[in-house]
């Protein structure tokens, strides 16, 4: 909060701008037309449910700020007559400064970065907000002027606060005397937006998007009053009594049947602030020596931030269905991280700090449970028969695929469960579709390796020279452009006892796919060549680390592949464009016999070195890679042009 903009516009209050990205949003906001408008009442009955939650969560080692309302509850009401919309809660509350900071301010690094997306073109905008969510800012896609009135738990009376703004720049902020703990968040409706004074639709907007809320919500029950002009309709009336309008139990604890697919949808949603539907969701009530509910989903679209260095795990911790914390990592594998939903422990005790999580022996339990429920649900997803099935996978794998193999590395006892949900691009397939398994069943007969190349795009992979061989045998390989893939197969020897051999490293050895007279030829051309190879050696000693005749080409003259247990370049070459410290790794330079510019090299005096240099870099070229020198390289072939 920039407090330099403070002004004081009476005795009492003072008035503070809001951060910029808030004004932004805010002008969206009550300047888009909003394509779904009822959702402000799930933001804010949401928000005030989060503030029982924490209420509850500080009172674990406070009883004191429970004060005589130990019974959390939200209080929705309106008044015709003065316009509004109330929804009370006696969760935490907020103190000044809090009202201060995070009513005028974004805090979520996530909200940010959204905002800073906004386009500035108002349709387009309004989608991306749709689907986002904006929180307590949703309340002025309604009101034009917004009061909030709170007192934290724990503070006096008089320590009470009331913000008031209209939506705009600023807001106003005053201390008040407050009796009640909690907040009161009053929405001053506009003329556009009077429908919702109406009992009936604000019960059924809540029964709608917020039923699974833990904490009853509460209404004024009306009853039916006959006018007492004849003639004349009757109406609707308040009583002073008030009526729960939700179910108010927490929908992990309720009985899987007594759950709709709505219900489930709508849990989902509120957990993720994701629009979409999830792809898939498990419910059980884990029973054992470590005893747990967990509700997992699968999300059909990957987050904005899914590879960003703080990302966070998607589960929420609760303990005997008390609200512990978001983001619980230890629940959750690192590479699962996109999974959302929820934990309920009986057994852990509520005052569990981060810290002791990831020493307790139930959170290792809990956590292996969820990893392998996790992988068998894309298990069941993935070799489903079913065609809808088949879709979900394919775009859960388009999402999430590239995540999910970094639990090669990290996850070793789950290994080849997660090698079985892999899917790749082949010689024969350019959709990323083939499995291991699949891989397997086409082998042909005498083949006794998995093949795959890896390259920085599928372009380069299925172009690579180092395939010709391979295709023209009608061998398929796999192929692999995923940034990933090289730093995952290096913990994936083999599948299902078939080892995985990249074709870009060591010597071919197509072993029995290669006849006799092949091997015998090989051996020959060796020999033929050999004070070829060693000039070009001499020409390339500061590039190539051998060179040496090859039988793995066929249309191209060289190509160039890295020693067995060498890094491969493109990991080396990705590596230092991510700031990383990587060996410099010497290539072996493979040269066709067969090919016309072998030949020619073979008999030429006068450009001998230009040649051998240039061999080497369309090598490195045709790998996706650049020439060290590419001033020199362009020389180089300019002058055997002219
Ligand atoms: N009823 C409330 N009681 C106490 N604090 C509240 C209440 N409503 C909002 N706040 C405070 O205002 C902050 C901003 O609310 P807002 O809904 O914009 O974001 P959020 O809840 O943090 O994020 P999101 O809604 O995206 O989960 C909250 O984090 C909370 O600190």
């Amino acid at each position: 909060m920039d407090t330099s903009n403070e002004t004081t516009p009476s005795n009492k209050s003072k008035s503070y701008s809001f951060q910029a990205e808030v004004a932004q949003l805010l002008h969206l906001v009550t300047h888009s037309l909003y394509s779904n408008p009822e959702i402000f009442l799930r933001e804010l009955v949401s928000n005030a449910s989060d503030a029982c939650d924490k209420l509850r969560f500080e009172g674990i080692n406070n009883a004191a700020l429970f004060e005589d309302a130990p019974n959390l509850s939200v209080r929705v009401s309106f008044d015709t007559e003065a316009k509004t919309i109330t929804i009370t809660d006696n969760g935490i509350g907020l103190s000044q400064q809090e009202a201060i900071d995070n009513l005028g301010t974004i805090a979520k690094s996530g909200t940010r970065d959204f905002v800073s997306k906004l386009s500035g073109d108002q349709k387009s905008d309004a989608q991306l907000i749709g689907q986002f969510g904006v929180g307590f800012y949703s309340g002025f896609i309604v009101a034009d002027k917004i009061t909030v009135e709170s007192r934290r738990a724990g503070l006096s009376h008089a320590e009470g606060v009331r913000w008031i703004s209209g939506g705009t720049g600023d807001f106003d902020v005053e201390t008040i005397d407050r009796a009640a703990r909690g907040t009161s968040i009053t929405l001053h409706l506009r003329e556009d937006a009077l429908e919702y004074l109406n009992g009936w639709k604000l019960k059924s907007i809540i029964n709608k998007y917020s039923d699974h809320i833990s904490l009853p919500i509460l209404m004024q029950k009306e009853v039916w009053q006959e006018s007492e002009v004849e003639g004349e309709p009757g109406h609707m009336v308040k009583t002073d009594e008030w009526e729960t309008i939700n179910s108010a139990s927490a929908l992990w604890t309720r009985n899987k049947k007594d759950i709709t697919e709505e219900q489930y949808i709508e849990f989902y949603k509120q957990l993720s602030r994701d629009q979409e539907a999830p792809l898939s969701w498990s419910h059980n009530r884990v029973e054992g020596s470590t005893e747990y509910t967990q509700l997992l989903y699968i999300p059909a679209k990957a987050p904005h931030d899914l590879f960003s260095r703080d990302v966070k795990t998607g589960i929420k911790l609760y303990v005997k269905r008390v609200f512990i914390m978001d983001e619980a990592e230890s629940l959750m594998p690192m590479y699962l991280r996109f999974i959302k939903g929820v934990i309920d422990s009986a057994d852990l005790p509520l005052n569990v700090s981060r810290e002791l999580l990831q020493e307790s022996r139930d959170v290792k339990a809990i956590r292996e449970g969820n990893t392998r429920r996790v992988l068998s649900m894309l298990e069941t997803l993935s070799s489903s028969t079913d065609s809808a099935d088949q879709e979900k996978y394919a775009k859960f794998y388009a999402e999430f695929g590239s995540v999910l193999k970094e639990g090669l590395g990290e996850d070793f006892s789950n290994k080849d469960k997660i090698a079985k949900l892999l899917r790749f691009a082949s010689t024969t397939h350019d959709e990323a579709s083939v499995s291991f398994a699949d891989y397997k069943a086409r082998m042909k007969e005498g083949q006794d390796a998995i093949y795959y190349i890896t390259a920085e795009t599928l372009a380069a992979a299925k172009n690579s020279p180092q395939l010709e061989l391979f295709k023209k045998k009608g061998i398929e390989v796999l192929l692999m452009a995923d940034r990933v893939d090289e730093w995952a197969l290096n913990f994936l020897n083999e599948f299902d006892g078939t080892p995985l051999q990249s074709v870009a490293k060591g010597a071919v050895d197509l072993g029995k796919l290669q006849d006799e007279d092949e091997k015998k030829a090989a051996e020959e051309a060796a020999e033929t060549f050999k004070p070829l190879l060693e000039r070009l050696s001499t020409s390339l000693k500061d590039k190539a680390k051998e060179v040496r005749v090859t039988t793995r080409l066929v249309d191209s003259p060289a190509c160039l592949v890295g020693a067995d247990g060498d890094m491969s370049s493109q990991l080396a070459r990705m590596l230092k464009q991510m700031g990383q410290q990587a060996p410099d790794i010497k290539p072996i330079l493979e040269i066709n016999p067969e090919h016309a510019l072998v030949k020619k090299l073979e008999g030429s005096t006068t450009h001998f070195d230009d040649l051998a240099h240039i061999i080497f870099d369309q090598a490195l070229l045709a790998e996706g890679g650049l020439p060290e020198d590419p001033a020199a390289y362009v020389k180089r072939v300019s002058a055997l042009l002219v």
